[in-house]
């Protein structure tokens, strides 16, 4: 039998808290039929990590979103990488994994952690701060751009870009209509730094372009690659650094136990990934007709995977609501699962552990001092403003 639900996963209210949604769904069964849109939700961890993992039965060429690329054009071109399935997809996937592994992000981390130091430094000596606009925002901003090779003029673009292109996976309701106006405008900024020209030598940009010089891809799908760090490499670090910086706030014993063991930066972040989901939702589409426990999804038909709900799910984790350094949050899907694991988390996790690492030193306590302000976004779990003091170490 297929549960059914009338709820709205990209109403303003399930955005602002979609936990009462997420335990609803879970309960409701493995799948649960979302009427509104005509799709198929899953927010069990079981159900998710096996969507993840079948790209053959679950494509994701046909677009992540709920629009699907056969029926109806994308707002943009395709990702080579989120928006294919092998062959095409292996390619370009294996050009930007190895420029992006801990081994070769090792060139970086001395400078990343003195921008840390600088911008922590600075924050510490206000005593109080945004820790989303002074913090999460700012240190992303200063640093990946740089790594990618992009000019400074124009960075403001970035983080509307992402904005609207996390919208636009949902429906067309009134959060992409809102990025509508001046999505063209940041689209050609966006566009314009993929070109060769636009990129500094020896960035994540120019390696992708050399990767075309040796025919590891074509010189046509190069600014796209560098398209997808700019599409997914910025909006998405300000928001774990958002997030993990809010479960701190939220328990305040993690954070003396973080400074007590300060090699547990790591952990924190992943935990903090699991527990707050980032990327909260992205779709699927069935290439045949796929039974999931007693149901079965027709071919052609959208699976919405819920990350949020699975890495909260009783099923898979104890206290799954609490923040817990002492839990080992690997197995987690905040950064996917399978052949579309996120091929960037390393680079938000040596950000992460960078801003973290400098707050750990320098900050015997932070705390709210307001309540977190959220930003709405259909697929983003997304924080307008966060404000807190700091007491010096
Ligand atoms: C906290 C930060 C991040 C989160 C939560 C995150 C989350 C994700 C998720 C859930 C996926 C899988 C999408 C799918 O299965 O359809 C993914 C894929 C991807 N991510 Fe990340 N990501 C993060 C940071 C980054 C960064 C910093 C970069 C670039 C440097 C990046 C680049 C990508 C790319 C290119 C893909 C597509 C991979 C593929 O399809 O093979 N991400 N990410
Ligand atoms: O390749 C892309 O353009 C791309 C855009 C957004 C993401 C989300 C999952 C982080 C991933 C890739």
């Amino acid at each position: 039998t297929l549960p059914t639900s009338h709820e709205d996963p990209f109403g303003d209210e399930i955005l602002a808290e979609p936990a009462p949604f997420h335990h609803a769904l879970r309960e409701a069964g493995p799948v649960v039929h979302l009427d509104r849109y005509d799709v198929y939700a899953m927010g069990r961890y079981e159900q998710v990590h096996a969507a993840l993992v079948d790209w053959q039965r679950f494509e994701s060429s046909a677009g992540v979103g709920l629009s699907n690329f056969r029926t109806q054009a994308p707002w943009r071109p395709p990702s080579l990488l989120l928006e294919t399935d092998p062959p095409h997809h292996d390619a370009p996937r294996h050009v930007l994994e190895p420029i992006l592994t801990p081994r070769a992000l090792r060139r970086l981390r001395d400078r990343w952690e003195a921008e840390a130091e600088d911008l922590v430094e600075s924050l510490v000596a206000r005593g109080t701060f945004d820790a989303v606009t002074d913090l999460a925002e700012a240190f992303p901003l200063r640093v990946f751009p740089d790594a990618v090779g992009v000019r400074r003029e124009g960075r403001e673009n970035l983080l509307p870009y992402g904005d609207h292109l996390f919208n636009a996976f949902g429906p067309p309701n009134h959060l992409v209509e809102r990025g509508k106006a001046r999505i063209a405008e940041v689209s050609a900024w966006v566009n314009a730094q993929c070109a060769r020209e636009a990129l500094r030598p020896g960035g994540f940009g120019a390696q992708i372009w050399q990767a075309a010089d040796r025919g590891d891809i074509t010189h046509e799908q190069a600014p796209l690659i560098v398209r997808s760090l700019l599409s997914a490499g910025v909006d998405t670090t300000v928001l774990g650094i958002a997030a993990v910086t809010h479960a701190f706030l939220s328990a305040p014993d993690q954070w003396d136990a973080l400074r007590r063991e300060p090699g547990r930066v790591r952990v924190a972040f992943d935990e903090a990934v699991r527990w707050a989901s980032p990327v909260q939702t992205f779709f699927r589409t069935a290439t045949t007709d796929v039974a999931v426990a007693d149901v079965t999804i027709p071919a052609g038909h959208k699976i919405l995977m819920f990350l949020g709900a699975a890495n909260r799910d009783p099923r898979r984790w104890e206290r799954p609501d609490a923040f817990d350094l002492d839990r080992d949050p690997s197995g987690h899907v905040g950064f996917g699962m399978g052949v579309h694991h996120c091929v960037g988390q390393h680079v938000a996790r040596l950000e992460a552990a960078c801003v973290l690492s400098a707050l750990a030193r320098r900050v015997r306590r932070i705390e709210p001092i307001g309540e977190p302000v959220r930003h709405l976004n259909n697929t983003l779990r997304a924080y307008a403003s966060m404000p807190v003091a700091v007491t010096p170490a």
